[in-house]
């Protein structure tokens, strides 16, 4: 395509799928450079049986049929982009990119925890008399089940939350004073499967559809009051951003690098030892009101996401498409690379430096998160973007606050 080399990280390597509007409804396209393709309007004209696959403004549809047909779309549309032949079908149907949208309907949503130096760091601040890792750590990936009602696209406001805190010897009702992000990978399910049939981790892939980036919202107040015995609750649950382009699976394919060493044996669902490595090469950067505060590196994750899912269903629950995990916090070794707020301010102690002599521990109203990501270019290997997820937290409406003496 015009403008857009074979090293543009939007190139025919990537070709994520969005939902865009212009004056009107939004449509289901896929993003080449700086422009988005209309895929319905594409498909009418050069694969008229996937029409019906991208007709709706959600890649719901797509997502319930199998893999075999996701990647044929995406064979097709690679093709479409460069046949210079078909240069006059195509290059009408290109866009500019409009208004961005939720480009699925979310089904479950699970998030995981899947970093040891995010896991170790969090357990240390919030369990700081037990072993920062709980002992089922490196059996299974921990996660729990969150609310896919408030998961957004990038760029929606984020109220402050409020709700319970302990103070001292009190509880207090309010607006939370402790609001921090998770940087993030989530991944997009498709191909639905039945209730008692779980997904091998070698059948991960004809599952994962694709990879967003995703920002788990958290009010540490409200969690650290609330979550003992059953995990995270209302601290989590307000609010969760993601980035609005969802880019292939096997866009990924070069990005593919084995996990870090496991400590211990694994039980046989999650041996991935024989099977490719699940581990990718995704460089996240968090800006904080313009300034980069931390590299979140994604291939130092402990878990990877086809041993997720193959946790996820394990017990014989069923995926439905638009299901949709995350990783769990992104932090790596170094101090620099924490997903968290808590971890870059030791939960306050050391507030974050940004530039004019302002400092942060948590969120402020008026504060914007953006959260990049991109896979690195390597040799034989273009840079392939993932995007951003943003969100400015706003001030929620005056309420409380109230005290209760216990
Ligand atoms: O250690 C805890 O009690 C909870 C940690 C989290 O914040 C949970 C979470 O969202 C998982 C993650 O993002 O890694
Ligand atoms: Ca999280
Ligand atoms: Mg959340």
């Amino acid at each position: 395509m015009p403008g857009v080399g074979a090293g543009h990280p939007y190139g025919v390597h990537n070709l994520p799928y969005g939902a865009v509007s212009y004056a009107g409804a939004p449509r289901l396209v896929v993003r080449i450079g700086d422009q988005a393709l209309d895929l319905a309007a594409a498909c009418a004209r050069l694969a008229p049986d996937l029409a019906p696959l991208v007709s709706e403004p959600v890649l719901n549809p797509l997502l319930a049929a199998p893999a075999r047909t996701w990647r044929r779309l995406r064979a097709a549309v690679r093709s479409w982009l460069t046949d210079d032949s078909l240069r006059p079908v195509v290059e009408p149907l290109l866009r500019p990119i409009g208004q961005t949208h939720l480009p699925f309907a979310v089904g479950d949503y699970v998030d995981f925890y899947a970093s040891e130096h995010h896991a170790s760091a969090i357990g240390r601040i919030f369990r700081p008399n037990s072993p920062p890792l709980p002992e089922n750590w490196k059996h299974l990936p921990i996660g729990y089940h969150g609310r896919s009602g408030t998961v957004v696209v990038s760029g929606t406001p984020v109220a402050r939350p409020h709700g319970q805190r302990r103070v001292g010897d009190a509880v207090e009702v309010g607006p939370s004073l402790r609001l921090d992000i998770e940087a993030e990978v989530g991944f997009v399910l498709g191909a639905a499967t039945r209730l008692g049939e779980p997904v091998a981790l070698a059948d991960a892939a004809e599952h994962v559809f694709g990879v967003c980036l995703v920002n788990d919202w958290s009010a540490r107040d409200l969690q650290a009051w609330e979550y003992v015995p059953l995990g995270p609750f209302l601290g989590k649950s307000f609010a969760t951003s993601v980035s609005p382009w969802v880019v292939p699976l096997d866009a990924l394919d070069s990005a593919r690098t084995p996990p870090p060493a496991r400590d211990v044996p694994l039980a046989s669902y999650l041996d991935d030892t024989a099977l490719p490595p699940w581990g990718l090469d995704i460089a996240l950067e968090i800006e904080l009101n313009g300034t980069v505060v931390s590299h979140p590196p994604f291939p130092a994750m402990y878990w990877t996401a086809a041993q997720m899912l193959a946790h996820l269903t394990v017990n014989g629950a069923s995926i439905r498409p638009g299901d949709l995990f995350a990783s769990g916090t992104v932090s790596g070794p170094e101090p620099d690379q924490a997903g968290s707020l808590m971890e870059l301010s030791r939960a306050g102690r050391s507030p974050i430096e940004l530039p004019g002599g302002l400092t942060r521990s948590f969120l402020e109203d008026g504060d914007e998160v953006v959260i990049r990501g991109r896979v690195p270019a390597a040799p034989g290997r273009p840079e392939l973007a993932l995007g951003e997820v943003t969100g400015v937290v706003v001030a929620s409406p005056p309420r409380g606050p109230e005290r209760i003496q216990t």
